[in-house]
């Protein structure tokens, strides 16, 4: 796990690390972190130029003692203050001791190798200010790499929010512990590649991180055990309510990827013309026509996409709603639950709803430009208000649950950004659900799959959702299954 806290949580874990630590500690624990990414990244150190971009908090103290232990090795490199008056001392004299120089003058980053920026990190406060701002485009417009320093600056560490003007790094190198900023958009996608230095940290933040990133070894743990004995019925049915006769295609996605989540088998409930489209797609797909009520017993409904807005879709709705199994809730399913049922899923089993930032804004009468710039605030807010676990599609998908728990996915790529694909998602995590993965596993378990069969898809091409489908073996396969391999029970003779 991928493990990242609020600010306010690193600064209370730093105040009682620091307590125990001589002073100056743990800035030197920073710098010297910093100091050995930034000469990896230069490939050598003599004669390469550093420009440091150095602000007046202790950020900006990372960045002058990592630029005088760069300077001791042979680096040329120039600071550029932004308030000489308050620069921090130790840094300025440690720099100038190692041989660095302060400047005025801009035009030294044109001709940098590397940029430093070490404006604001964890104290940054809104976008940045002009004067800063003037220094981050001219970096952005050179040739030299930019490493971060703890935080882009202009990203808010916390939430990931940026308001206006923001450094854009390639490599971030962070302190201590992730912080959400760094993997929550638009935020993460100013940090390029994030590198955590340990700073001794870890034992002084909470159990809980604000935000959690699974990765591949994690998804692995969360992946339903099988044995020899499992069987269809014991991994679970997961139930189908998509397609409409004007919108059949979104049943066969759907069905497609619940049929590669977790579940032994799918029962769809749909009209006929969908059923038929179906079964030509996937012949091993249980059909009814029936209401879903009356389609037989499953383990996890998925509702919604395809499904028409209409009052047939209503009354569908309403019975899956009133099943005592999981329900994850989608596209359509999204549109009614807001029209008719108050936005709200007061259910005793688990209620999942998977909307964009457009199907977000609309459940919680908010903009959508505001939604994907709140990304984080936007998704807590809608699990509270509808008592659902909530996963917020996009870049950075992210999911929250009603109890506070929010996890970040870490794989996918802008290539999923395409019709239907959302549809094979809601598939998968019903799956899951079906296979008893609680609702934020099932999620974000669901999520990663999903994104890292939409990378294998793609591999830098245009992708259709049912390439995402077709490689969610693989993505499966590449995770690995902690459980040990499924053995069959006889021997093969
Ligand atoms: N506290 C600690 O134990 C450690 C802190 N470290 C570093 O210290 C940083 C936090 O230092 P600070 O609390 O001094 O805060 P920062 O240095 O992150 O930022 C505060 C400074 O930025 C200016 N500022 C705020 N918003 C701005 C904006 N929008 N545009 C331009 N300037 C702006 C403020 O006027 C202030 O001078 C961390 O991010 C990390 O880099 C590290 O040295 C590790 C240890
Ligand atoms: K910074």
């Amino acid at each position: 796990m991928r493990n990242a806290y609020h600010v306010e949580h690193v600064r209370a874990a730093e105040a009682a690390l620091m307590a125990r630590l001589p002073e100056g500690t743990l800035m030197q624990r920073a710098a010297a972190g910093l100091a050995a990414t930034c000469a990896r990244l230069l490939g050598g150190v003599y004669g390469r130029r550093v420009v440091l971009l150095v602000g007046s908090g202790d950020n900006g103290g990372d960045a002058l003692y990592a630029g005088a232990r760069l300077a001791r090795r042979g680096a040329r490199v120039d600071a550029i203050l932004l308030n000489p008056e308050r620069a921090h001392a130790g840094g300025l004299a440690a720099l100038r001791a190692a041989g660095g120089r302060m400047t005025g003058d801009p035009a030294v980053i044109d001709a940098a190798d590397l940029v430093v920026d070490g404006i604001t990190g964890i104290g940054g406060q809104g976008g940045l200010r002009p004067g800063a701002a003037e220094l981050a485009a001219r970096a952005a417009g050179a040739q030299a790499l930019v490493v971060a320093v703890d935080v882009p600056s202009g990203v808010d560490a916390s939430t990931g929010v940026v308001e206006g003007p923001a450094v854009r790094a390639d490599v971030t190198v962070t302190f201590g512990t992730y912080k959400p900023g760094l993997l929550v958009d638009p935020g993460a996608s100013h940090a390029g590649v994030v590198e955590l230095v340990d700073i001794g940290l870890g034992p002084y933040l909470p159990a809980e991180p604000t935000v959690a990133a699974l990765q591949a070894g994690d998804v692995a743990r969360l992946l339903p055990e099988l044995s020899a004995e499992t069987d269809k019925y014991r991994r679970g049915v997961v139930g189908v309510v998509a397609g409409s006769d004007r919108f059949p295609g979104a049943a066969v996605l759907t069905v497609g990827g619940a049929l590669y989540g977790a579940a032994g088998y799918v029962r769809l409930a749909a009209p006929r013309r969908v059923i038929d489209l179906v079964l030509q797609r996937w012949p091993e797909t249980v059909c009814s026509e029936a209401r879903p009520g009356e389609a037989g017993r499953v383990q996890a409904w998925v509702v919604g996409p395809g499904m028409g807005t209409d009052e047939v879709a209503r009354d569908r709705l309403a019975e899956v709603l009133a099943s005592d199994v999981p329900v994850l809730v989608d596209a359509d399913g999204l549109t009614l639950l807001g029209k008719y049922f108050g936005g709200r899923a007061d259910r005793s089993a688990p209620t999942v709803l998977t909307p964009h930032a457009g199907e977000c804004a609309r459940l919680l009468g908010a903009e959508r430009a505001d939604v994907e710039a709140r990304r984080l605030e936007h998704t807590r807010q809608l699990a509270e208000r509808t008592g659902a676990t909530v996963l917020l599609k996009g870049s950075t998908t992210l999911v929250a649950d009603p109890a506070g728990a929010v996890r970040v996915n870490p794989t996918g790529t802008p290539w999923l950004g395409t019709a239907g694909t959302g549809d094979v998602l809601s598939g998968l995590i019903g799956s899951l659900l079906a296979a008893g993965l609680p609702a934020l596993d099932a999620a974000s378990v669901g999520a990663y799959l999903h994104g890292l069969a939409g990378r294998l898809a793609a591999d830098d091409a245009p992708i259709a959702a049912h390439d995402v489908i077709d490689h969610l073996p693989a993505a499966w396969r590449s995770v690995g299954n902690d459980h040990g391999p499924v053995r069959d029970a006889r021997p093969c003779l």
